[in-house]
């Protein structure tokens, strides 16, 4: 039987927007309790090193001020770390991050940094704080953070996502039965089970058929469609196109 499916809703871009003019507006953490008003079941923002959209100011107030989960992105950097351990959110996705990319361009290489992550996982379980790996599908990926004691993994849906827009449907096919095969492997393993990148309507849909997929986190498509439909009524519609996907999983 499928769990229940959480939606996540990155306001990332709602400061990329705030940014490009300086000043106030629009405010990402009156973006995040109007997503939660509409039916989101947490909040995800994702503090960069370069401080390109979020501010360290946005995660303080996103923690005081919303009454939801705060699912905080970082990386695996010691200044991320410390302001995770100030925070207290209630949970924080590593994510691999370079300076120049436009985008998470693919997820945390986990089996090559073994050193390294477990003894931030470690901190950050300490501290009361549910750690998810954001990862590539792949089973060595999945096998490692299994093994370096992660409670949870987001898988990176990114090339599947783009793969379809582009209309590659071999590629699109072949990162799909890697997603499956991969939530598949990771629940087996005792692993909690996220998704997300590039993630609209229709991908949301078809991965939301995945039944041991728990949570999907999505931003850039939500933030982008609010700017015809809104944001209430583009969570809503987010929300029951996952919804329709479940409901395969439920058969
Ligand atoms: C890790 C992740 O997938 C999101 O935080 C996403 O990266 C946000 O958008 P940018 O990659 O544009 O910062
Ligand atoms: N971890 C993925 C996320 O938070 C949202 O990614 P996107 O929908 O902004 O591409």
């Amino acid at each position: 039987m499928a769990k229940p499916l959480r939606l996540g809703v990155n306001i990332d871009h709602v400061a990329t927007i705030r940014n490009a003019r300086g000043g106030r507006h629009p405010d990402p953490v009156r973006a995040a309790k109007l997503a939660i008003a509409a039916g989101c079941d947490g909040i995800t923002a994702h503090l960069r090193e370069d401080r390109r959209h979020i501010r360290d100011n946005d995660i303080a107030r996103l923690k005081a001020e919303i009454d939801k989960p705060l699912n905080f992105e970082i990386a695996a950097t010691e200044e991320m770390v410390a302001l995770a351990l100030k925070t207290q959110p209630h949970a924080c996705c590593l994510v691999p991050e370079k300076r120049e990319e436009r985008t998470t361009e693919g997820g945390l290489d986990v089996a090559s940094q073994q050193t390294h992550l477990k003894p931030v996982i470690h901190k950050l379980k300490h501290a009361g704080i549910r750690v998810s790996l954001f990862i590539g599908a792949q089973p060595e990926q999945i096998e490692t953070a299994a093994a370096l004691g992660a409670p949870v993994i987001e898988i990176h849906t990114g090339a599947w996502c783009e793969a379809l827009a582009d209309g590659d449907k071999e590629k699109a096919q072949a990162e799909w039965q890697a997603i499956v095969k991969g939530a598949e492997l990771a629940a087996g393993l005792g692993l909690e089970v996220h998704a997300g990148h590039g993630l609209d309507y229709a991908t949301a849909e078809e991965i939301a058929a995945l039944p041991q997929i728990v949570e999907l986190n999505i931003g850039h498509f939500l933030v982008g469609e609010a700017v015809f439909e809104g944001l209430s009524e583009t969570i809503k519609f987010m929300r029951a196109a996952m919804d329709r996907g479940r409901v395969r999983a439920l058969r």
